[in-house]
């Protein structure tokens, strides 16, 4: 697989059976697998049953939450994997939110030095986010994906009825790198996003919205898979998100990954006005927005070592820099912007006193 080009199917559909069938058949009589999480199978995986029992798949179940997306649960997918006869023919389809479709997929492209996996994206944040775009991983030392791969699924499929019965909370952390995806690139999306109407969700209105979003992901995605350059840009956000989710866990008070994404991307704007003089009528706007949607998180002076020490982990960094995506203008990417702690400080000093 090259570098500039997307192997991945992205299929839209409400006829799940069907369209898993399509791709089942490929692949040889029980070699293919199914990895969900717990709260998943319960809720929506047990009823399909049925079907994976007539196509002879079987089924590995991972404790659901953050904090199981470590090395011991890719272990219980190898093991499985391992002693179900699972060889390099074979497919694992993975049912579940981004933490799931990070995890297995991780799991999927190490057994064996890789085999195919197909994702089933649960939750919003991975219909538009986690389960496109080939990213998967694990944390490791307290530290957001330290350990993982690039490599696509052979397709995702998107089915909307799935977030018919998600909570508010997931709804609203996915809805966040929906907000990213317009504000990296197209102000049309994040004006789309403005107006959607969160407390009377239209489900047909949505799938679209959700197709624009992707389209924004798999444009970074198709011309820079490995994030040498570009695909950065789908990072904005995140360099203090990460450090925000982190701290959140080691303080036991854990956010979802999109509300920590909502606040570094305050945080991030702050920096991008300061650095790349983004216009002051849009940043009150957004940063307005944003804190009425995601509220606050509570940091205070005495965190600020703590989270930039978090940040000089960051994918993204290069020479112990900390490099930043940042923006000029909405839809105008700044990649590798460069800044020093005095400066961070100063973002962080803003977000706290909001
Ligand atoms: O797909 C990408 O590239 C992204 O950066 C999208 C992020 O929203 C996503 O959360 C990603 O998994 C973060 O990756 P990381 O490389 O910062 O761990």
């Amino acid at each position: 697989m090259g570098n500039s080009k997307i192997y991945s199917k992205i299929i839209y559909s409400r006829q799940l059976e069907n369209e898993l069938s399509e791709w089942i058949k490929k692949y040889p009589k029980g070699k293919v697998f199914l990895a969900t999480e717990e709260t998943v199978n319960q809720l929506r995986v047990s009823k399909f049953d049925h079907f994976f029992l007539k196509k002879g798949i079987q089924k590995v179940v991972i404790p659901s939450g953050e904090n199981n997306k470590k090395i011991e649960s890719v272990a219980k997918i190898w093991e499985f994997l391992s002693k179900n006869g699972g060889d390099r023919k074979s497919l694992l389809i993975n049912i579940g939110g981004g933490m799931l479709t990070d995890l297995a997929g991780f799991a999927a492209t190490t057994f064996k030095r890789g085999i195919d996996f197909l994702n089933v994206p649960t939750t919003l944040l991975s219909q538009v986010d986690a389960s496109v775009g080939g990213k998967t991983g694990i944390n490791f030392n307290r530290l957001k994906n330290e350990v993982g791969t690039f490599k696509e699924p052979v397709a995702v499929i998107i089915n909307t009825d799935f977030l018919q019965t998600i909570d508010k909370q997931n709804f609203t952390s996915g809805f966040a790198e929906m907000i990213k995806h317009g504000l990296i690139y197209s102000p049309e999306h994040l004006e789309e996003l403005k107006a959607f109407d969160f407390e009377n969700i239209n489900y047909d209105l949505l799938q679209e919205i959700i197709r624009h979003s992707v389209n924004v992901k798999e444009y970074f995605v198709s011309n820079d898979l490995t994030e040498n350059n570009i695909r950065k840009a789908l990072n904005y956000g995140h360099t203090v998100g990460h450090a925000f989710e982190s701290i959140a866990m080691e303080q036991k008070r854990p956010i979802l990954h999109g509300y920590a994404v909502a606040y570094g991307m305050i945080a991030e704007l702050f920096l991008s006005a300061e650095i790349c003089n983004f216009p002051k009528t849009d940043f009150d706007k957004i940063n307005g927005w944003l804190l009425k949607v995601y509220g606050k998180f509570d940091i205070s002076e005495k965190d600020f070592d703590r989270l930039f020490e978090l940040m000089t982990h960051d994918k993204k960094n290069e020479s112990g820099r900390i490099n930043f995506t940042l923006l000029r203008a909405v839809g105008k990417i700044e990649i590798n912007q460069n800044c020093d702690k005095e400066l961070i400080f100063d973002a962080l000093r803003y977000f706290a006193n909001l």
